[in-house]
């Protein structure tokens, strides 16, 4: 399978040397839009991995619509409305699209959704993410998904960072931490009244985010239009 690698930071140079290495996948090319480059310069790409940054997505739009090639998003940051773009692209053609595409986080998820309606009532709860000091975009796509996980229907108000002490009621707060070379930390925090449980996924490096990549890349490549997010590549 070509794969077209959107990207030339950290991430595309960890997924290019992965696709270099793993059987059945080839390099159709690694595309720096900062540097003039465009996915529009590569042939024959059976799909495009997208770890890049929002401003891309014009561009990842115009090529998949016209090529009729299937997208595998990744890149975190974007508004709400291009939150929908992504999500109508799936009406032209297969798009996977997930803040975090390591196993680990995708079972937290469904871990937090289960055990927040339990303690919710009698529990405080946080979200901690932790990254390397490059990070862009604060917090996390993947803190944002699991305040989703833990609030599936919008009851909680949710603050970034704290100023003053919590407000009486439903309320997730969300701390962000960037320093040194950290892969990806995320931590929900319930904490009750002497007693305290902690549900936390560490990367221990970014090959896992390449590697659940390229799975919704062998996923996207053979399933029909349609938007969907990396729980469906890996529990169907
Ligand atoms: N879903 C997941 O599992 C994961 C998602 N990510 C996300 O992937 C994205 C990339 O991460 P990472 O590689 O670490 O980041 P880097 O900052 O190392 O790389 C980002 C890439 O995007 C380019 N870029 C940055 N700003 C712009 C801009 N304004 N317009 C066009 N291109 C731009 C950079 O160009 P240049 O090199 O020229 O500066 C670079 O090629 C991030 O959004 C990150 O959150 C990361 C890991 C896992
Ligand atoms: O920028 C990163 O590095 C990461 N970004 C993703 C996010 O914003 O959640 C996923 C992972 O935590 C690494």
């Amino acid at each position: 399978m070509n794969v077209a690698v959107l990207g030339g930071g950290a991430m595309g140079h960890v997924l290019a040397q992965m696709i270099e290495e793993k059987d059945g996948f080839a390099l159709a090319g690694m595309v720096d839009p900062l540097k003039g480059e465009s996915l529009a310069d590569l042939d024959d790409v059976d799909v495009v991995i997208d770890f890049s940054n929002p401003a891309n997505l014009p561009m990842v739009m115009a090529y998949c619509e016209e090529n009729k090639c299937p997208a595998v998003i990744a890149t975190t940051g974007f508004s709400d409305e291009e939150t929908a773009k992504i999500q109508a692209l799936g009406r032209e053609v297969p798009v996977v699209f997930s803040a975090n595409y390591s196993l680990g986080i995708n079972v937290m998820k469904r871990v937090v959704a289960e055990i927040t309606p339990i303690l919710e009532d009698t529990f405080d709860i946080e979200i901690i993410e932790k990254h390397h000091n490059k990070k862009l975009d604060a917090p996390s796509g993947t803190a944002k998904m699991l305040l989703s996980a833990a609030n599936p229907d919008g009851a909680y108000d949710h603050v970034y960072g704290r100023e003053g002490n919590r407000k009486r009621g439903k309320e997730i707060g969300i701390h962000a931490v960037r320093a040194g070379s950290i892969a990806g930390e995320h931590t929900v925090l319930y904490a009750g009244d002497d007693e305290l449980l902690e549900i936390k996924h560490t990367a221990g490096s970014k090959k896992i985010f390449a590697a659940g990549a390229l799975k919704a890349a062998a996923f996207a490549a053979e399933a029909k239009s349609g938007y969907y997010t990396m729980e469906d590549v890996l529990f169907g």
